[in-house]
């Protein structure tokens, strides 16, 4: 079973790979993630000009129901130098998708430019949706900032490129925003990113679960399913059809990773699970996915991707 996805003249051949974010701050884990034999590519933590702490922890926490995760991590990263060093001495047939979150929209053309001159040969993905750093809404939903960024970023910039989205809630916010990305020559469009501001409390202590924010933090993993495949589909429904999608969230089994396929995904990200599991997330997962392809007689996933039937 080959279980293979392309990004332009990039080609994968797991379909699996982290979500930014998660075991991939340091060279040692963006390491881990590389070396997995199931994993197909490897994202950066979205990386800022300058080196970042991060939010006061607790931080993070996973629920204790395992159905998912909260986080506030402020966007803690070692700085966009110690990326661009690590993607420029990394020996890889795989892929890297290089992250950049910058605090302004003139971080991110500078961070841009510098990747644009640079000789690294990977995809980038812009973050317009961390949802932890006070103070600092998330771009994806400001559809006219999300525009204007994208018009000066393809004035110059020239290789493969694609945008981390928030989760939309609304069918005329799918519309709006598929709109605004067709008008662009993307590469892939993933999606989603943590479902913002959500908050989290210990039943024993009556007390939320993290520091930052009086609690607020993005959620993930199971809970976020439902929300993460419906943005797939709708995104996948209208956008054109040379922007690829990378499905993220609510992946903890090997149907959730089928499901993404179902609605679209080329590409499919594990996040809070990853977090939760370790790196052998990856084999199981490969495994429990090959096992629905073989029981329903797929030989390849271009006979799955988009396949969601809807009632007649
Ligand atoms: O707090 C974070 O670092 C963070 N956390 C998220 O859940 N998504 C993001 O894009 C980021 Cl940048």
């Amino acid at each position: 079973m080959q279980l293979t996805a392309n990004i332009q003249n990039y080609h994968f051949n797991h379909i699996l790979l982290n979500a930014a974010g998660v075991m991939c701050q340091t060279s040692m884990e963006l390491d881990t993630v590389l070396a997995s034999e199931y994993t197909g590519a490897v994202v950066t933590k979205s990386a800022t000009p300058l080196v970042r702490p991060g939010n006061p922890a607790p931080r993070y926490y996973e629920l204790n129901n395992g159905l998912g995760t909260i986080n506030s991590m402020g966007l803690p990263n070692e700085g966009f130098d110690y990326y661009m060093d690590y993607v420029d001495t990394k020996e890889t047939y795989k892929p890297i998708f290089f992250s950049i979150a910058g605090l302004s929209k003139q971080e991110n053309i500078a961070m841009l430019h510098q990747l644009q001159d640079a000789d690294f040969d990977g995809l980038i993905e812009l973050n317009l949706s961390c949802p932890n750093v006070p103070g600092k809404p998330q771009t994806g939903y400001d559809f006219e900032a999300t525009e204007q960024i994208l018009t000066e970023v393809f004035a110059f910039f020239k290789k493969p490129l694609g945008v981390k989205l928030p989760p939309y809630f609304d069918i005329v916010h799918f519309d709006d925003i598929a709109a605004i990305l067709n008008k662009f020559p993307l590469a892939f469009v993933n999606t989603i990113n943590s479902i913002g501001n959500g908050l989290v409390i210990d039943q024993d202590t009556d007390t939320v679960v993290i520091k930052p924010k009086a609690g607020f933090g993005g959620i993930g993993g199971t809970l976020v399913k439902a929300t993460a495949l419906a943005n797939v589909r709708a995104l996948r429904d209208r956008l054109n059809t040379t922007i690829k999608i990378i499905g993220t969230g609510g992946v903890t089994t090997g149907r959730d990773v089928y499901d993404h396929l179902l609605c679209g995904a080329d590409l499919v990200e594990v996040g809070s699970q990853l977090a939760i599991e370790g790196i052998t997330v990856f084999e199981r997962l490969e495994k429990e996915l090959t096992e629905i392809l073989t029981e329903k007689g797929y030989d390849s996933l271009d006979d799955v991707r988009g396949q969601l039937k809807i009632m007649s």
